[in-house]
């Protein structure tokens, strides 16, 4: 389990985030929605130990991030609205590189598989010849190897497909409801997140993702 304790953070005088409280259980995947600007992506980072809250507690798994820091970031899969990856190689060798830098050992094989679960079948082709969309699920597969149990995804379908869009939500799905990881996972499509989310955190001050959730007869968190 993710808890989040009274989260805050600013920039310089800047506060973005104001007192956050949250939990997210094994199994649930949470959509984070609030406009441009409203700390989305800088509380997927923090999540992501990435960078620091200027206050609050925040444990996985009953592990602090503060003082246990080594064995909660092995827990962790990002992956980042912009994508980072190796575009002159392979799909294949992109994968054999980062899975060089995981915790853990995973074969070729193992790897295809990855892939292929998420209907990425260009194994042996340069990643600067595929689609944004299969750029992205090459992305949230890196973010796998390590096997984590909270996955942070910030924007995965951000300009991509319908079909892509639906396999990916597919996979996400089946990664929290068979294999009970946490998901948190930021989007501006409001009927994806409703379909895909078991619940709706809407971040910011300005209240209007949460009335439109509301009136489509979501229950929204305002956090
Ligand atoms: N490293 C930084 N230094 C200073 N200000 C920052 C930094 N990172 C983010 N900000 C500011 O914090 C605010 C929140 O930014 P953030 O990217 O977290 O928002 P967001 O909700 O993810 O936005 P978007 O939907 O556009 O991706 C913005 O005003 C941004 O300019």
């Amino acid at each position: 389990m993710l808890e989040v304790q009274s989260l805050s953070k600013a920039y310089g005088k800047k506060q973005v985030l104001d007192s956050l409280s949250f939990s997210v259980k094994p199994g649930e995947i949470i959509g984070l929605v609030g406009e441009n600007g409203a700390g989305k992506s800088s509380l997927l980072q923090i999540l992501a130990s990435l960078s620091r809250p200027t206050s609050g507690t925040i444990t996985l798994n009953n592990q602090s991030y503060k003082t246990e820091l080594k064995k909660v970031r092995r827990q962790i899969g990002f992956a980042p609205q912009d994508v980072a990856l190796w575009e002159e190689f392979t799909v294949a060798e992109n994968m054999v590189f980062f899975e060089k830098l995981a915790w853990n050992r995973l074969n070729k094989d193992q790897l295809r598989q990855l892939c292929s679960e998420m209907k990425l079948d260009k194994w042996d082709d340069p990643v600067n010849t595929l689609s944004g969309g299969m750029k992205r699920k090459l992305n949230i597969a890196i973010s796998l190897i390590h096997e984590p149990n909270l996955l942070l995804l910030d924007e995965p379908t951000a300009g991509i497909d319908l079909k892509s869009r639906k396999e990916i939500g597919a996979y996400l799905n089946n990664l929290a409801k068979s294999d009970g990881k946490m998901i948190l996972y930021t989007s501006h499509d409001m009927d994806e997140i409703r379909q895909l989310c078991d619940k709706i955190y809407c971040i910011g001050n300005d209240p209007f993702y949460y009335q439109v959730l509301k009136a489509y007869g979501e229950n929204p968190i305002s956090l």
